[in-house]
């Protein structure tokens, strides 16, 4: 599903922030992503998105290389993962229903499908019931969930989430984890960047760990 080959990345200012890492995440697989501060998170997530190039190496997402994508096939390629962060980025001025429709309102679907697709994806995160309320009227726990709810609504092969459970405590944090394993189970591939040590020992999942730019664990 999400391939990485030989891949280094080099900033002029930094040098090599990320040194020949390879990794292959199959489909259906979660994996955390960890490492000190500085050791490359950020950057390599940023490659999958398509933020960042490579400077040499290959990544390959669902069968399409990423390294000569052009510009206007970028939105094509995103369509393909979800992305959820440590401080969710909802809108606050938008409805919860809004903020999950949004990828959906981008890709241009029918009002129908839209309702239909932000309420599955809802129910899924079991916040079916706060569709019309703001999200600074819901608490840390729910406003992740919407956007958990807002990065699955389109389906995506792949969700990649950075620090996802940052600012929730433990117990929430592991709720957050056991929404991934239950999109893990229908086949989608999860890589989650974590700090939180506790929460990845405590889960059996891969774990890919980066030391000043090197993969040292897969
Ligand atoms: N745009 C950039 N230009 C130059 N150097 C950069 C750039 N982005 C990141 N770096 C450098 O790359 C290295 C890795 O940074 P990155 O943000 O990927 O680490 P990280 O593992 O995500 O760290 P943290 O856990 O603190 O978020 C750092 O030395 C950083 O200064």
């Amino acid at each position: 599903m999400l391939k990485f080959e030989h891949v280094t990345k080099r900033y002029h200012e930094t040098g090599d922030v990320l040194k020949d890492v390879t990794f292959h995440l199959q489909r259906g697989e979660i994996a955390f992503l960890t490492g000190h501060s500085g050791a490359g998170k950020s950057t390599l997530l940023k490659l999958i998105a398509l933020i960042e190039r490579p400077t040499r190496g290959q990544i390959i997402l669902d069968g399409h290389s990423l390294n000569h994508i052009k510009e206007n096939q970028i939105p094509y390629l995103r369509r393909k993962m979800g992305f959820i962060f440590q401080d969710y980025k909802l809108l606050q001025d938008r409805t919860v229903f809004d903020n999950v429709a949004l990828p959906l309102v981008i890709t241009g679907q029918s009002h129908h499908d839209i309702a239909r697709r932000v309420r599955a994806s809802l129910d899924k995160v079991g916040l079916l019931g706060k569709e019309r309320q703001y999200p600074l009227a819901l608490s840390g726990g729910e406003q992740q969930r919407v956007g958990i709810a807002r990065a699955v609504v389109n389906k995506p092969p792949l969700i990649i989430a950075d620090e996802p459970t940052g600012n929730l405590d433990p117990e929430l944090s592991a709720e957050i984890m056991t929404l991934f394993e239950s999109f893990q189970q229908v086949g989608v591939t999860v890589l989650i960047a974590s700090h939180d040590l506790f929460l990845i020992k405590k889960l059996n999942h891969r774990v890919l760990t980066l030391d000043h730019g090197q993969l040292i664990a897969s």
